[in-house]
C-alpha cells in the first residue's frame, strides 16, 4: 500500500517518516525548530498518504463543515462551558443541559469537532476533552472573535471568488476593474469583497459601518491570532540602536509615526521594550479605530492622531526617525501604495528618516501556507496581495526608496521587517 502511494506521490514518504521520527525524538531539546520541522513533515505526509477521494471530501466539505461547527460552538459558548466544568471530560448530554440545546444536535457537532481535531474524544464513547486549540478558544476573546470574522466576513468572499473571477474573465483582482459590476443593480468599482457583500464600499468603509463587527475586527488586528504578529524580539532589538543612538541625535523629537497603526499595539510593545528612548511616538489611523476606549488608555508618550494616509503626512517638522507601516500596504494595489508612500516622502528627512514596513515577503519557492492564506485573504477582501522580495523592491524603488535590510520573522510564515530609506 505504502509503495503504491509513494510511487504516485511527489512526496518522499520514507523520508517524511524519518523526519517525523528524528524531529519527534528531539521535540524537548529542539524547541520550536524541531516542532516546525515535525509539523511540516506531518502535513506533507497527510498530503502524500491521503487518497484523492479523501482529499476532496476533506477540502470541499469536512473543512467548511468544521468551520460551521466551530461558529455554532462559539455561538453556544461550548468551549467556555466545557472549561468551566473544570473536568477533563464532558459528555454531549451534560453540555446539552448546560447550553439548553437539543442533545442530538450537540452530539453531532461535538463528533465533527473531535474528528477534525478541535476536541479530543476520550476512550469512553461520547465524552470529550479540550485540546490546546479548543482550550484557547475557551479562554481568549481574540480566538472567539476570529471565528465569526472569518465565517461572516472573509468566508463569503472566498465562496464568491470563483463566480467573481468568471465575471472578470479571470483577471487578477485589482481595483482598476472598475467596469465590473458588484451586483446586477450597480456599475461601480468592485473586487471579490464588494461582489460577495453586494456593496460599493471598500473593506474599511464597510467594516466601519458594521457596529457589531468593527470592534471585534479592530481587536483582531490589535491582538493577532497568527501569521501577523507585533514585531518580534529579533526585529525589535536592533531598532534601539538604529533609531536611537545611530541618529547621532541625543534628543530625537519624533521617534516613530505608526501610520495605519490600528489601536497602537506595536507602539505599546515598542515603548514597553525601550521606555527610556527619547522622542514622541505617534499613532495614526481612521477615526473608527482611534475612537476605541482602549486607545484612550494608551500611555501619554503615544500621541494619537486621526489621519487618512491618502492625504499628506501631517507629521513633518524635521521628520520623524521612522515612519512605520505594519500590514498596511498589503491591503492596497501598487498604485494606491504609491500614493500612500508619496504622501510620506515630503515628511521624511533624507539620511535621517527610515521607512519601516512589517509585511509578508512571500518566497519564490515553497511559500508557507500561512503566507499564501494571507495572500488569498488580500485577494478576496482588498483586491490586493502579499508581495515577494522583487515586488517590494519594485514598489519601493518606484516610489523613491531603497531597501536597506529585510529581517525575516522568527517563525515560518510570519512577517518580515523591511527597512528602507529615501535615495
Ligand atoms: C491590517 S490593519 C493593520 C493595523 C496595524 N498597523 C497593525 O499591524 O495591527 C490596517 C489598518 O489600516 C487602517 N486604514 C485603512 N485605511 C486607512 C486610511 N485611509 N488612513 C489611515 N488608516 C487607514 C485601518 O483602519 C487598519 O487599522
Amino acid at each position: 500500500m505504502l509503495s503504491e502511494v509513494s510511487y504516485k506521490t511527489p512526496y518522499d514518504i520514507p523520508d517524511l517518516l524519518k523526519q517525523i521520527a528524528s524531529n519527534g525524538d528531539n521535540l524537548q531539546e529542539g524547541g520550536e525548530e524541531a516542532r516546525q520541522a515535525c509539523l511540516t513533515a506531518a502535513r506533507n505526509l497527510q498530503f502524500a498518504l491521503e487518497k484523492p477521494t479523501e482529499s476532496i471530501l476533506r477540502t470541499r466539505v469536512a473543512e467548511p463543515a468544521h468551520h460551521a461547527a466551530l461558529q455554532v460552538a462559539i455561538d453556544l459558548n461550548v468551549f467556555q462551558k466545557m472549561a468551566e466544568r473544570g473536568e477533563t471530560v464532558t459528555s454531549a448530554t451534560d453540555l446539552a443541559a448546560s447550553t439548553d440545546v437539543d442533545v442530538v444536535l450537540v452530539a453531532r457537532l461535538m463528533k465533527h469537532l473531535a474528528s477534525m481535531g478541535t476536541l479530543y474524544e476520550e476512550e469512553t464513547p461520547g465524552t470529550y476533552s479540550l485540546t490546546p486549540y479548543s482550550r484557547a478558544l475557551s479562554q481568549h476573546k481574540k480566538f472567539q472573535e476570529a471565528i465569526p470574522l472569518s465565517f461572516n466576513v472573509i468566508g463569503p468572499s472566498f465562496a464568491k471568488l470563483p463566480d467573481y473571477l468568471k465575471t472578470t474573465s479571470y483577471k487578477n483582482p485589482h481595483e482598476d476593474l472598475s467596469k465590473i459590476r458588484y451586483s446586477k443593480d450597480h456599475n461601480e468599482y468592485s473586487g471579490p469583497f464588494q461582489f460577495a457583500h453586494n456593496t460599493p464600499k471598500d473593506f474599511w468603509e464597510w467594516i466601519a459601518c458594521q457596529p457589531e463587527r468593527v470592534c471585534p475586527f479592530n481587536n483582531q488586528m490589535n491582538d493577532r491570532v497568527t501569521g501577523l504578529s507585533s514585531w518580534d524580539d529579533t526585529q525589535l532589538r536592533p531598532l534601539e540602536e538604529k533609531l536611537g543612538k545611530e541618529a547621532g541625535d541625543e534628543q530625537v523629537k519624533l521617534l516613530i509615526v505608526d501610520v495605519g497603526g490600528g489601536k497602537g499595539r506595536d507602539l505599546k510593545a515598542f515603548h514597553k521594550k525601550f521606555p527610556t528612548l527619547s522622542g514622541q511616538l505617534v499613532l495614526q489611523d481612521r477615526p473608527s479605530v482611534l475612537d476605541d476606549e482602549e486607545v484612550k488608555g494608551l500611555d501619554k508618550k503615544i500621541q494619537v492622531m486621526k489621519h487618512d494616509f491618502f492625504t499628506p503626512q501631517p507629521i513633518e517638522s524635521k521628520g520623524a526617525r521612522a515612519y512605520y507601516l505594519h500590514s498596511v500596504l498589503h491591503d492596497w494595489s501598487d498604485e494606491k501604495c504609491a500614493v500612500i508612500l508619496a504622501n510620506l516622502k515630503p515628511a521624511m528627512t533624507k539620511g535621517y528618516s527610515k521607512l519601516l514596513i512589517t509585511e509578508h515577503v512571500i518566497p519564490d519557492h515553497r511559500a508557507n501556507w500561512i503566507s499564501t492564506t494571507f495572500d488569498m485573504i488580500m485577494m478576496c477582501c482588498f483586491a490586493s496581495g502579499e508581495r515577494t522580495r522583487m515586488d517590494w523592491e519594485k514598489l519601493l524603488g518606484d516610489a523613491g526608496f531603497k531597501i536597506t535590510s529585510i529581517q525575516g520573522g522568527a517563525e515560518p510564515g510570519t512577517e518580515s521587517l523591511i527597512e528602507a530609506e529615501l535615495f
